[in-house]
């Protein structure tokens, strides 16, 4: 096999889905862990998978074809196995060096093993994909330990695929790690740049030997603030991996935003041949290029068609945007703006949409489709093959009642006032985050009414007896605050979307969101209302049962718009405010029935943060805006809850005081309560629900695990505004430890609360 002198303007993308078009790789991966199928299987899987998706670029017409984007579980974790920088913990001595024993301590790394808690998780830049945040420390030495990207790339070369393997790169890697807990102060994960990079030279070799031309260095980082500082680091970098003798040759791809003149100087004068950047997430690349007098020899690898929505390209617009790059360039690749790891994998799967919003929508089979024809197009012209009228919807799907409605509100729809006392008079009030396990005689039963086999009358009895359980369940462990558990929810921002106007759902549209775990995204197309209350009717019944009080919970406008594919016609913050109308009618009426307690879940605020610090501002103001829209038109005396499930606040501490809720839960349990320390210092005034234990791992927290965190919250947080529960919803565990972990929080919560006297 030799390469392809090919045409001028050439086609790739930067990633594939990889969990496999009936989401493949996540039940062979569940069937693994269970104990149900073995590492060979697996393996099996994945090779299948990989070589399917190989396949499938060839067959849209993508010239080159990246590898090891597939993942068992996610790619910083496999870049931390490849240079043996897992922490010690995982080691276990009894374990045998073959591939199962590797697997094993590859997933204990994701999952958390009894003894040994997981790395922490987090949200991969602002996608909905979360990573695992390698630990490192200065005792550590990068090395070349692990084969994943030559076997894959070997994996392929034998199925006729010479690929270009893709690597997070150096950069990105140690600026996404966290300094160990038994790093020294001030210590961080960057100053093994060096090392690391020595490390990334071995593995250049080693492809270099396997037959590779190319490999792709993915450099996100260089999109955000922290990463476009680091230019002293990134000419370092990518000096001395230019400078190496035997490598293939280095595209460095960044994407999820523009990387400013500043690190596209640093790229272009270095000796790496190609660079990708993203001319879709905003207007600033094209500047930046013309900033720098283009790239000259340096192969410039545009991503023109939006690798993270749902919708088709304007082809035209495309083309005249590669026409304008082809001025800035000598050599020109047309690509996706980022990874199709965030968009489902083909709509053909899809039955159920109205055609015209069919029409205007594009998954990751689509899309490689445009990005081939779009390397046809500059290549020998003509853009017959392609409806090129079809695009994004817009008049189509206006609702004039809705926007009268918004035009019409005044600023007192925005406020609630100051004053309005304490939320219980308890401290350390325990409840949960709203969702309780979801059992697979539930799950049956869901999907079994939603194909039409189970009467209403009989699902609605089923979600009643689920509802008695989980309240009987909540009283017996003794809870201060219930919740109805969600058993009528698939998934928090779906079972809303199916019930408001201006949304579409999708059958088949399944994205990774972590390891194992999958979403399908709704589509947000058009203007958005409610046309009937949408948990009323469950939340009044979990109150008839108790005589303690339960909450109603809701997602919010911001979480709403994060965890779908939104429509692109007009600003982000008018889109949410449709939204928060809608959930205040809700508030409304669940109020109205007599609920006290309102949860709001604005899961996603943190991960929806601009990327760039100026364009925070702006972000913020809308999104706190829909949260107040949605919240304020309740009575002083009811509680409004929000919730989030990440802890590093720093960057939004001031955002989420303006949401102005009374109490708010968040994550905590896996970052070691960092922030309790960080919301002492500023005397976060409303109540605060640092969450006590990762609900993220399947291993059960002792009580006196819990009691030392809550300990350590009352010694810097006012216990009257104290309250304890998970870090986040229960409904990817099992009953069995769910219970135990309630208990043993329940009862940890009794003992610290003892002592307060
Ligand atoms: N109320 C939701 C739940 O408990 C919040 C989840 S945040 C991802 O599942
Ligand atoms: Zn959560």
């Amino acid at each position: 096999m030799t390469t392809n002198p090919g045409p001028a303007v050439r086609s790739t993308v930067h990633g594939y889905p990889r969990i496999g078009p009936d989401r493949e790789l996540k039940r062979a991966e569940e069937s693994y862990w269970k104990g149900a199928t073995t590492a060979a299987e697996l393996e099996k899987v994945a090779s299948d998978l990989r070589l399917d998706v190989y396949a499938r670029l060839r067959a849209a017409g993508i010239d080159d074809i990246p590898s090891n984007t597939f993942s068992y579980y996610d790619q910083v974790l496999d870049t931390a196995v490849l240079f043996g920088l897992l922490p010690a913990r995982f080691e276990d001595p009894t374990e045998a060096g073959d591939a199962d024993g590797r697997l094993r301590r590859y997933f204990a790394a994701a999952r958390g093993v009894q003894g040994a808690p997981p790395l922490e998780m987090t949200k991969w830049f602002d996608t909905n994909y979360h990573y695992l945040v390698p630990e490192l420390s200065p005792d550590v030495r990068p090395r070349p330990v692990g084969d994943k990207p030559v076997v894959e790339f070997r994996e392929a070369l034998d199925a006729g695929h010479r690929t270009r393997p893709v690597l997070v790169g150096p950069l990105t890697f140690l600026l996404l790690s966290k300094a160990a807990d038994d790093a020294p102060e001030g210590w961080s994960p960057i100053a093994l740049l060096d090392d690391l990079v020595d490390a990334y030279a071995s593995v250049l070799a080693d492809l270099r030997a396997a037959g590779a031309e190319e490999v792709q260095l993915d450099e996100p980082i260089l999109a955000t603030d922290e990463g476009r500082a680091a230019l002293g680091e990134l000419e370092r970098a990518y000096t001395r991996l230019g400078g190496l003798d035997d490598r293939p040759r280095i595209l460095v791809s960044t994407y999820f935003g523009s990387i400013g003149a500043d690190a596209l100087r640093v790229l272009k004068e270095s000796p790496v041949e190609a660079v990708g950047l993203d001319f879709v997430t905003d207007d600033e690349g094209i500047a930046d290029l013309t900033a720098v007098s283009g790239l000259g020899s340096t192969r410039l690898v545009a991503g023109v068609i939006e690798g993270r929505n749902v919708w088709r390209a304007d082809i035209p617009s495309a083309v005249a945007t590669l026409g304008t790059l082809l001025a800035l360039t000598d050599e020109l690749t047309v690509s996706t703006s980022c990874s199709l790891l965030h968009v489902p994998i083909d709509l053909e799967a899809e039955t159920s949409q109205a055609p015209e919003l069919r029409a205007a929508l594009a998954f990751a089979e689509q899309k490689t489709r445009e990005v081939a024809l779009l390397g046809r197009v500059l290549s020998e012209g003509g853009e017959g093959e392609y409806d090129i009228d079809a695009t994004a919807p817009g008049a189509a799907f206006v609702d004039a009642r809705v926007r009268a409605r918004l035009e019409a509100l005044g600023p007192d729809a925005y406020e609630r006032p100051e004053d309005r006392g304490a939320p219980t008079d308890l401290p350390l009030t325990t409840t949960t985050i709203g969702s309780f396990p979801q059992t697979g005689e539930l799950r049956r039963a869901r999907a079994a009414h939603r194909r039409g086999e189970l009467a209403e009358e009989e699902y609605k009895a089923i979600l009643r007896s689920e509802i008695d359980r989980v309240i009987a369940l909540q009283e017996d462990i003794g809870l201060d605050v219930l919740v109805h558990g969600e058993p009528e929810r698939n998934d928090m921002v779906q079972y809303f979307a199916e019930r408001l106007e201006g949304y579409a759902t999708t059958d088949h549209g399944w994205v990774q969101s972590y390891g194992s775990r999958c979403v399908r995204p709704p589509i947000l197309f058009g203007d958005v209302s409610r046309p009937a209350p949408m948990t009323v009717e469950w939340i009044t019944y979990a109150q008839s049962r108790t005589a303690k009080p339960v909450k109603g919970m809701l997602t919010g406008p911001v979480t709403m718009l994060a965890w779908s594919f939104v429509r692109t016609d007009q600003p982000l913050g008018e889109t949410a405010r449709q939204v928060a109308l809608a959930l205040r009618d809700e508030v409304a009426d669940l109020e109205r029935a007599g609920i006290r307690h309102i949860q709001v879940d604005e899961a996603a605020l943190r991960e929806s943060l601009p990327l760039r610090e100026e364009r925070r501002r702006e972000y913020l103001d809308w999104a706190v805006g829909s949260f107040r829209l949605a919240t304020s038109g309740v009575s002083p005396s009811t509680t409004v809850h929000t919730h989030m499930c990440y802890s590093e606040f720093g960057l939004i501490v001031g955002g989420i005081e303006a949401l102005d809720a009374d109490v708010t839960s968040v994550e905590a349990a896996r970052s070691r309560m960092e922030l309790v320390e960080d919301l002492g210092r500023r005397g976060f005034k409303r109540g605060i629900g640092p969450g006590v234990y990762d609900i993220h791992s399947p291993r059960v927290p002792s009580v006196e695990e819990i009691e030392a965190s809550l300990r350590l919250a009352v010694s810097h947080i006012d216990a009257g505004g104290l309250w304890v529960n998970p870090d986040c919803g229960l409904k990817t565990r099992g009953y069995e430890e769910a219970e135990q972990a309630l208990r043993n929080m329940v009862e940890a919560a009794r003992r610290v609360r003892a002592d307060l006297g």
